[in-house]
């Protein structure tokens, strides 16, 4: 079949009949406009012409083949027909390399918060609504922060701390430092490298990164990125079409994933409002107009907008279906109980995460850390210590709080936002700065603290009775509440 020329596309291109180009292939996308999360307008701008550069950071590469019925696959353009828009820099992107110019060098970042607010001047509104918010008030995602501000150390001394050992391994794969770079959807919206960048710094400081099924770069760009030697574990949403979840899990494993994350937090995504709101305020179409009687909630962010495929159906009842179809370890992350904990041992997994998805699902949900303290007594009461893999995540922001979770128990601790933020600015040298800060600290802790290597972190060195208190109101924590707020940050009101 002969391809289509850009001058066959460029005659769709209004709302009565609209082909886009995406990768090369002409598909029309006429009758999913009113469907659209993001809005008509965003599709409109492209209208007949190569939407390449801008359905990228949004889109996981795959998702028309996945979502779009064939009959409007229109077939391969022959794009050296297709008239290239004076390829200008996506001026997205110029926007925000004018904004990094304003933004301090590098090395005066001297700890995770610098990067958040370096992050919150340089990103984009969509990319920091989308990347900051946490569900409903956020109040768990604060108190994933103020969690651990309740452990107090109980440091020994006179230990012979000269040589210390960070080193462990995590589902047997060694790591440098008991952290991994957990999964965060849409690495491109705020750097166009996108996950690229966090492969590398893993490699480069001997971490372990978690891969996200809606990551911006495709899942074998970023296995090509590595270095062969590194360890990378693959976050799964279970799709609702158990034959693509299939073939999903099956690829990761034939890529050499070294364990497979399936994410239970997530039947439905969270409601986070900053998403929603720069959503709003890019562009108006997505919202529902008087008298449209359309069921598509457009109002959602970039969440939603991505989201449709997870099954929502998903139950302990489907676990030996992923036990017959990979050998790779099977960790739950999102466990939230006690009592689930003891219900994935029954079942068989490998780990479970204590995780509420860095607050950004159903508000009110316990911390991570909380929950690690229960989850171990219930643990070693049962002898069942050595029978899981427990990890924790949210909240993360000093080494501090890594040593207490692996005091308590933790085999490691996922990082999410601040290797975002470190990356928007500064790429990956950004993420390599943050984790040399976090191992810089965390060397420091283990001389304070009195330990010589990470098995001698243990529970007798930590005072967690405070955990049992949920935060009092102990005034406005004013970093944080400066930099989310939308009442002192008019770049957050609604237009
Ligand atoms: C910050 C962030 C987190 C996301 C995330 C996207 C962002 C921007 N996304 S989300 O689009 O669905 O919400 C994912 C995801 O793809 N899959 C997942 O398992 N967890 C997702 N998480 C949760 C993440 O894996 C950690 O649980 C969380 O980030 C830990 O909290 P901190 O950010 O405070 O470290």
């Amino acid at each position: 079949m002969a391809k289509l020329t850009g001058a066959d596309v460029a005659q769709h291109a209004d709302k009565n009949s609209c082909w886009v180009i995406v990768h090369g292939k002409a598909y029309d996308v006429t009758e999913f406009l009113p469907e659209h999360p993001g809005g008509q307008k965003i599709i409109l701008k492209y209208a007949g012409k190569d939407a390449t550069e801008e359905f990228d950071p949004i889109h996981p590469p795959d998702t028309l083949d996945k979502y779009l019925d064939k009959k409007f696959h229109m077939g391969e353009v022959d794009m050296r027909t297709v008239a290239i828009e004076e390829k200008q820099v996506d001026p997205d992107e110029a926007d925000r390399l004018e904004r990094v110019k304003n933004m301090p060098p590098l090395e005066l970042c001297y700890n995770l918060s610098d990067f958040e607010y370096v992050a919150k001047q340089v990103m984009k509104r969509t990319a920091w609504g989308y990347y900051s918010s946490g569900a409903d008030d956020e109040i768990t995602m604060r108190e994933n922060r103020t969690a651990f501000h309740k452990i107090w150390f109980k440091p020994k001394v006179l230990v012979d701390v000269e040589n210390i050992d960070m080193s462990c391994t995590m589902l047997g794969s060694k790591s440098s430092i008991p952290f991994y770079i957990t999964a965060t959807a849409l690495g491109k919206l705020g750097h166009p490298d996108g996950e690229c960048c966090l492969t590398k710094a893993a490699a480069r400081h001997g971490l372990i990164q978690m891969i996200p099924t809606l990551a911006s770069c495709s899942f074998d760009e970023i296995v090509d990125a590595a270095d062969g030697k590194q360890t990378q574990w693959f976050q799964l949403y279970v799709n609702k079409d158990r034959q693509i979840t299939e073939r999903i899990v099956k690829h990761a494993e034939s890529r050499g994933m070294k364990g497979l994350f399936i994410t239970v937090d997530a039947p439905q995504l969270g409601r986070r409002e900053k998403d929603m709101r720069s959503k709003y305020a890019e562009d108006d179409t997505a919202v529902q107009k008087e008298g449209d009687t359309t069921t598509i909630d457009r109002s959602q962010g970039a969440a939603r907008a991505i989201s449709s495929f997870i099954d929502p159906s998903l139950s302990w009842k489907d676990i030996p279906f992923f036990q017959n179809i990979t050998k790779m370890p099977i960790i739950l992350k999102g466990v939230q109980r006690v009592d689930d904990v003891i219900k994935a041992v029954e079942h068989g997994v490998t780990g479970v995460v204590l995780s509420n998805h860095g607050g950004r699902q159903l508000d009110t949900a316990p911390t991570g850390i909380e929950l690690l303290a229960d989850v171990m007594a219930e643990l070693r009461a049962r002898n069942w210590q050595d029978k899981i893999e427990v990890y924790i995540d949210g909240g993360v922001r000093r080494a501090s709080d890594v040593v207490k979770a692996v005091c308590l128990g933790a085999k490691g601790v996922g990082i999410g936002r601040p290797f975002l933020y470190a990356m928007s600015a500064y790429g990956v040298e950004g993420v390599c700065r943050a984790i040399q800060l976090l191992k810089d600290e965390f060397e420091m802790n283990m001389r304070l603290i009195g330990a010589r290597n990470v098995s001698e972190l243990t529970p007798d060195m930590v005072d967690a009775k405070g955990l049992a208190y949920h935060t009092i109101p102990s005034g406005p924590d004013m970093l944080h509440h400066t930099v989310y707020s939308p009442l002192t940050n008019p770049a957050f009101k609604a237009k």
